[in-house]
């Protein structure tokens, strides 16, 4: 029997992970008594999680060095009655740095937070000769500083995050450092993976700073024990592949664009293609509120239709492998374009204001003056540009040649 040990396990990818690489069954064990655990479960192999990663160590019979040194267990194997306790989430550290190609030899590395994942980043620094790490913490213990001293540490040029700070469902939460008084970083890495970008991750994208998130390492932590428990090697290009097949289906594809130039139609097709729901962030304004976009702009005005859209966007923000189409408006506020990236890919049709012209703006209360189309393109195609990860050029109104450059520019971003 093979399995998790945890206390709340509904989040645990770790199913999905170990049944996708074996034929054997995972089970998920949510306990509130490791003795009794201990006693009556006969696992050959299970993974041990939160609260339980030191707690599980006096029933084992033996460690690795590296479960050793960091007193922290997530492996478990049963070899013959007798109980060894691995932690691999140092190898799956060590597997995403490698795939991120970020090495911290000679790095000045801060690392924020003191808990258990802190410990592991720190144990691995050590161990591949960063020249200085720092631990920043809220509660700092001996030989740690709190957040706000951050300042005397402005050389450093890594950044690993070992908080829940922005985690599911808690978004939004702000990053306690900020990060323009770190001006030497290349790198900024989260064990967040829900979402997939983080406030760190955001922040430091804003500033060119490469950025990694927690689901290589998440995956690689599974597969280094599934070889344990298996015995059997399993390929980089395999976990590659299952990377980024996960990666993909874990996104959302957001559409963003001016008025008419065929985000919600795009977000069908792009949904129907990929297996994507589909949203269309105005048609939910409309079934929320029992009010067509053009009812709510002539009752309320343009800010409150603005503050209910930005309550729309936050709670879409939150969502996975969703096709989202936004209103052409969206990007007038940036904290929406933040929301959007959490687990977003941000695609702008760039249609060309000729051919713009050529559209009816039917129930679009902003363009009944003609004369405005013009006005909100120049106001806004530097905002649509500036907030995408992926520009599609649409000088065409064929379906086809636009449907054949979003899927060309899709396969690129995902496999470069
Ligand atoms: N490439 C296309 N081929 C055919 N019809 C299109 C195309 N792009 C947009 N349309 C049509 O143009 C109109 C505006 O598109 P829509 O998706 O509503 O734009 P948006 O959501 O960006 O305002 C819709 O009637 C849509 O069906
Ligand atoms: O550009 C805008 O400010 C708006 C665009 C509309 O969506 P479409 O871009 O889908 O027309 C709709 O959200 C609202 O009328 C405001
Ligand atoms: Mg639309």
């Amino acid at each position: 029997m093979y399995g998790l040990l945890g206390k709340v396990l509904t989040h645990s990818f770790s199913k999905d992970i170990h049944e996708f690489f074996t034929d054997c069954k995972y089970t998920l064990f949510e306990s509130d008594n490791l003795k009794e655990f201990f006693e009556y479960i006969p696992f050959s192999g299970i993974n041990v999680t939160i609260p339980y990663k030191h707690d599980v160590i006096p029933y084992l019979d033996e460690l690795s060095e590296e479960a050793h040194v960091l007193q922290a267990v997530n492996t478990i194997i049963n070899k013959s009655g007798k109980l060894i306790g691995y932690n691999t989430d140092y190898y799956g550290l060590e597997k995403a740095l490698s795939y991120a190609n970020i090495t911290v030899k000679n790095q000045e590395i801060i690392i924020v937070g003191n808990g258990s994942t802190s410990r592991t980043i720190a144990y691995y620094c050590k161990h591949n000769s960063a020249k200085n790490i720092t631990i920043l913490a809220r509660n700092p213990k001996k030989n740690e500083y709190h957040f706000t001293d951050v300042d005397n540490f402005n050389s450093a040029t890594i950044i690993f995050n070992a908080t829940p700070v922005g985690m599911f469902p808690n978004n939004n939460h702000p990053f306690p450092i900020d990060l323009s008084k770190l001006p030497h970083l290349t790198s900024a890495v989260d064990m967040i993976y829900n979402p997939l970008r983080s406030s760190l991750l955001i922040a430091a994208k804003k500033r060119n700073i490469q950025t990694l998130n927690g689901l290589f390492m998440l995956i690689s932590q599974a597969v280094k024990s599934i070889e344990l428990f298996h015995d059997v090697t399993i390929s980089d290009d395999v976990v590659q592949q299952y990377y980024n097949d996960l990666l993909f289906k874990m996104t959302n594809i957001v559409l963003i664009g001016m008025p008419m130039s065929g985000k919600s139609f795009f977000a069908r097709i792009i949904g129907q293609k990929y297996d994507k729901d589909v949203i269309d962030l105005d048609n939910m304004i409309e079934q929320e509120n029992h009010m067509s976009i053009q009812q709510i702009f002539e009752k309320y005005g343009e800010a409150t239709f603005r503050s209910i859209e930005k309550n729309i966007v936050y709670k879409c923000s939150k969502e996975h492998n969703k096709a989202i189409s936004c209103g052409g408006g969206v990007v007038l506020d940036p904290d929406n374009i933040d929301y959007l990236k959490q687990n977003g890919v941000i695609l702008y049709l760039d249609m060309p204001l000729d051919l713009l012209k050529r559209c009816n703006p039917r129930n679009r209360p902003l363009l009944q003056n003609p004369a405005n189309l013009e006005k909100l393109y120049y106001d806004r195609n530097d905002l649509y540009r500036n907030s995408a990860d992926i520009i599609i050029p649409k000088n065409t109104f064929n379906k086809n040649i636009t449907e054949g450059i979003i899927e060309v520019k899709i396969n690129e971003y995902f496999n470069s």
